[in-house]
This record gives C-alpha cells, sequence and structure tokens, in this order.
C-alpha cells in the first residue's frame, strides 16, 4: 500500500478496533479521497467483531476530515454511548467525494489529485448525474444530480459499462460463462483457481458498479450451485476480498442487491435503439435463460417507467415548498399516471417469465443468508472477518421507487412491515437512500391536502394512493402465481438437484419476509391512506 505511509492515520478514537483499522487501511488505500463514516451504535451481542453489519442506520452521518483534502465534518462525531459495545460503519469513499447526499458542499475538483481516483472517476460521471463540479449546489434542495438520479433513467444506471479493463479479465471471463459453469457444477472450481486480484485499479463509480455486479452474481452461484442442501459455509478469499472492498466503495453490502441485478444490469443490444425488451439484454446472468432474462427486463422496465413519477415527487415537494396548489395538482396528476405506467410495465412479467423456472431455477440464487435456514450462520467472507455475517438477499423491495412514494404519500406501514422495508433501504445505494430520507423530512403531503379547501387536490392525492393499490395488488397476484402456485405444482413434479425448490424459503420471501402477510398488509395500509371527504 504505497501511499499509507505518507498519510496520517485518521484519529477516530471511538471506534471498534477492527473497524479503524479498516478506516484507515481504506483511507490510506485511497489517497486524496474523503471518507465518509455512517455508524450506529450495534446493540450488544450482535456480530460485536464485525465492522460492517447487515443494518445500516442512518441516525448518525459524519464526515470526517480527509488529511489531503482537508474536508470538514458536517456534524460532529459522538463518542459512543455508555452501554454501546460496538460501533458499525460504512465506508463510501467515491459518493461522498463525487456527490454529497444531504447538502454537503463538494470540494472543488481542483483538490482531487491530476490522476486520483476521483478526478477519473468525475470525467466518467455521465452528463446529467454530475454533482461534484466545484460550483456551489443548487439551491434546489430536491435536484435529482444531488441523487444520482438520472433525468432519463431515474435510479437505473445510464447505459452501464460492460467491460472491466483487461487485468479483471479472470472475473468476466468466469461471469460471461455463469449459467454454464453453474449447470456443469464448475464454477466453485473455476473461482478457487482465480487469482486474487486488487481493487485499486477500478477507476470510478461506473467500474465499481459493474464490478459490483460481476462479484455479487460469482457469489450467489458459488454459494448455491449445488442447491440449498450443498450450500457452503465459507467465502474464498480470493472473492471475499475484492467484493468487500468493493462493496465498502459503494456503500453496498456483499451481496446481489437490487442494484446490481436490476439497475446496473442492462445493455441495448441495438445501441441507438429503443429501450424495449426485445431490445435489451442483462450484461451478466445466472441459471434461469429466457425467464431470467424476462424477469430483469421487465423490473427494469417497471424501474423506467416510474421516471416521470420520481420527477412528480420532486415538483410536489417544490409545490409544497413553495404553496404553489396549481403545480401540486399537476404533479400529483403526474405521479398517479407514473403508477399506472408501471403497472403496465409489471404485467408484461405474465409474457416473459415462466412460474415454474422462476421457482424452482432462479428463485434460489437470489436467496441470502440471513434469516434462511440453509445457512443459519451466515457466510464466513474468508480474509474479511473472523465472524461470519448475514445479508438478505436480492428483492425488488430494494427498489427506491415505492420507498419514495410511500413517503411523499405519507403511507403508515405496520411496525413490522417498516422493520423490514427500512431494513431493505441499506441494500440500496446510498444516494438513493438519502433521496427517500430527504423526502420524508420534507414538508407533509397529507396534512397539506386534509387541511386545503381544494377538492381537486384531494382528488388528485386519492388516484396516486388509489394507483399505488391498484401496483401493489397485482404485485401480490404475481407473487401468488410464481411462488405459491408454482410451488405447489413443483411439488408435484418433483424436479432434481438444482431444479428442487428452496424448501427452506417456501414460507419466506428472498429478503426473509413472510411473504403473503407482509405484502397485504403493505397493500392494505396504502389503502388506508386516502383520504376521504
Ligand atoms: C416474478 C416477479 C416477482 C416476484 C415473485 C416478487 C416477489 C416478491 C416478494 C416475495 C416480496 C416480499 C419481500 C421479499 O421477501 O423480498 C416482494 C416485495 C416487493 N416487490 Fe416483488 N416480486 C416480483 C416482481 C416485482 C417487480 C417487477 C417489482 C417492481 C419493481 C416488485 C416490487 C416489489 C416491492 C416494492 C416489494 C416490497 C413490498 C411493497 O412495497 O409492496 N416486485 N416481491
Amino acid at each position: 500500500m504505497a501511499a499509507a505511509s505518507a498519510v496520517a492515520p485518521l484519529n477516530l478514537p471511538w471506534l471498534h478496533r477492527g473497524c479503524y483499522e479498516r478506516v484507515n487501511q481504506q483511507h490510506c488505500a485511497n489517497p486524496g479521497l474523503r471518507t465518509q463514516l455512517v455508524h450506529t451504535p450495534l446493540p450488544q451481542g450482535q456480530n460485536p467483531q464485525s465492522c460492517r453489519e447487515d443494518t445500516i442506520g442512518v441516525p448518525c452521518w459524519s464526515f470526517s476530515p480527509c488529511p489531503h483534502t482537508g474536508g470538514t465534518a458536517r456534524s460532529p462525531i459522538p463518542k459512543p454511548a455508555a452501554g454501546v459495545g460496538a460501533q458499525r460503519l460504512l465506508i463510501s469513499n467515491l459518493y461522498s467525494c463525487l456527490l454529497s447526499p444531504s447538502g454537503h458542499r463538494h470540494p472543488p475538483r481542483t483538490r482531487f489529485g491530476a490522476g486520483s481516483a476521483q478526478s477519473r472517476a468525475a470525467q466518467r460521471v455521465p452528463a446529467g448525474m454530475e454533482a461534484g463540479d466545484g460550483k456551489e449546489e443548487s439551491p434546489q434542495p430536491m435536484a435529482l444530480s444531488r441523487f444520482q438520479l438520472s433525468e432519463e433513467y431515474g435510479f437505473l444506471l445510464p447505459n452501464p459499462l460492460t467491460e472491466l479493463p483487461p487485468s479483471y479479465s479472470p472475473w468476466m471471463d468466469i461471469a460471461h460463462e455463469l449459467p454454464q459453469l453453474i449447470a456443469s457444477h464448475q464454477l466453485r472450481a473455476r473461482i478457487h483457481q482465480m487469482p486474487q486480484l486488487n481493487t485499486q485499479h477500478l477507476q470510478g463509480r461506473e467500474e465499481l458498479h459493474l464490478a459490483h455486479l460481476v462479484l455479487s452474481f460469482l457469489t450467489m452461484g458459488y454459494v448455491w450451485q449445488e442447491g440449498e442442501e450443498g450450500s457452503v459455509k465459507v467465502l474464498p478469499r480470493n472473492l471475499a476480498v475484492p467484493f468487500w472492498e468493493v462493496s465498502q466503495a459503494l456503500g453496498l453490502p456483499p451481496i446481489l442487491t437490487h442494484a446490481d441485478f436490476i439497475l446496473a444490469n442492462w445493455r441495448r443490444k441495438d445501441p441507438s435503439g429503443p429501450l424495449e425488451i426485445k431490445n435489451l439484454e442483462p450484461i451478466i446472468s445466472l441459471p434461469g435463460g429466457e425467464s431470467l432474462h424476462g424477469f430483469i427486463l421487465v423490473t427494469l422496465l417497471v424501474e423506467k417507467a416510474a421516471v416521470p413519477g420520481i420527477k412528480a415527487t420532486i415538483q410536489a415537494i417544490h409545490a409544497l415548498q413553495h404553496l404553489d396548489d396549481e403545480r401540486l395538482h399537476r404533479a400529483l396528476q403526474g405521479l398517479a399516471a407514473a403508477i399506472g405506467d408501471m403497472d403496465k410495465a409489471l404485467q408484461q412479467m405474465h409474457d416473459y417469465v415462466d412460474p415454474a423456472v422462476f421457482y424452482t431455477v432462479i428463485r434460489i440464487f437470489l436467496s441470502g443468508w440471513r434469516d434462511n435456514t440453509a445457512m443459519p450462520h451466515g457466510l464466513l467472507y474468508e480474509g474479511v472477518s473472523k465472524q461470519p455475517m448475514a445479508f438478505s438477499g436480492g428483492s425488488a423491495a430494494q427498489s427506491s421507487v415505492l420507498h419514495a412514494f410511500d413517503e411523499l404519500l405519507g403511507i403508515q406501514h405496520s411496525q413490522e412491515s417498516t422493520t423490514f422495508l427500512h431494513r431493505m433501504r441499506d441494500y440500496m445505494p446510498p444516494p438513493h437512500r438519502a433521496f427517500i430520507r430527504d423526502i420524508s423530512q420534507a414538508p407533509s403531503l397529507r396534512q397539506h391536502i386534509l387541511s386545503s379547501a381544494d377538492p381537486r387536490l384531494r382528488e388528485a392525492f386519492n388516484h396516486c394512493i388509489t394507483a399505488l393499490v391498484d401496483f401493489r395488488s397485482h404485485h401480490i397476484a404475481i407473487v401468488t402465481k410464481y411462488i405459491a402456485v408454482a410451488k405447489a405444482r413443483a411439488r408435484q413434479e418433483e424436479a432434481g438437484s438444482i431444479g428442487k425448490p428452496p424448501a427452506a424459503l417456501e414460507a419466506k420471501g428472498t429478503g426473509g419476509s413472510h411473504v403473503f402477510i407482509f405484502l397485504k398488509s403493505v397493500r392494505d395500509s396504502t389503502r388506508e391512506g386516502l383520504i376521504s371527504a
């Protein structure tokens, strides 16, 4: 680590020792980067050796000063409260340099060293998503660019990279053969032969996102290659260490997330062609063939259909702040229309995904190692931590879209559902998480409607609620077809090995929730958001 000797270690004595070492190591490995720490008290007895545990609450965001850039702390880093056994943290170097999620001013780009990771990363950030241009931030509190949201693609990564630099070909070669390697039971052996690559040569968040996508797919394939009964306890060092490092840099957990599976996993077959299913394909696949592609691409189209709704959400908040009811009315109409379009996009699932393939082949590869009886102790990331760690599997519950709409509309879910949904936010890219948090802190739309005498506003608000209830009802119908009915059929047909349905997941979703109780509760509490005349 060449830069380590030139950099003064951060003075963070309150940190758990393992965390402290990792912060400094990460910091020194990336000279010129500011380090963003997110830390929460860790309840006694929970994974005390782990720096990065499943849940990253965000009660306290702090920006520690960097010896290179001399950045300022936005809020003081508190000492741990008495009785708190350990602290958890997330290091999100890249985001804290390119973009600040909550009103923090950016260092001028000139502060980055000429060839530094940030200056290279900043050059790669697509137009319309760049926030760190050295100017003062827009006075508009909810500008898309502040949250790495794209005007055209919303939460989707715009035109994601499809190849990493040549030195990462050992990862890419395996990733491109993944379905075949899993089917022939050779993936684990291939991963054991893989060299341990240095992640420092990854430049910019697009390369990091592609690396996270690739390593997460390799990890899911490695863990589940032999089905539920043949899962592993240890992720080998040559995969675990780079996956952990890339995850730290992005502020994502070291497991496949919706941000990998959908947001960063798409390309146009014809680069100048339309964004429609026939012209799209995933960058990296898992077993499941056309159904897997359909599952990814239909979900992607739901994200794309949400884009006008994301913009309408921002418009609505601006209108509330300026007490502009005309603008608010238009924004709510736009939001209801977008949710309707998401619903139409969702229906394409029926055309492109075979329930039997989804249930018996695809689903297990989205499963995590938290609340999963097939892996009751979690997964040991060799070379990262001496204790196994537990993470939930990939799920569209990690999509930021409905979280954002729920916050705007003031939907109150049950405590249990809220706990699960909030946990899913820890699996989102930090700027998207920050977007949801800022919506939750905006003036209350619901209160405004309740106190307004304008019936058109109430009607437009209720259209949004009804559209959301319909979306959730149709989603429940899909889950019934693809999980409950498919399960009954699979039992009759008794498919073999990989085709055997994951028994540990039968009553639960990939994220570990009790599926139908949870989904109906979420749908019903949405309906309770209707405002009567
Ligand atoms: C075959 C297709 C699908 C199946 C089988 C499915 C299954 C599930 C399951 C089991 C859950 C419960 C949470 C968990 O355990 O992960 C869930 C939640 C969720 N899913 Fe899906 N899902 C599908 C497609 C989609 C699509 C395309 C979207 C839209 C982006 C979506 C959005 C959500 C959301 C937002 C939640 C959280 C609950 C809510 O807010 O209503 N799902 N899904």
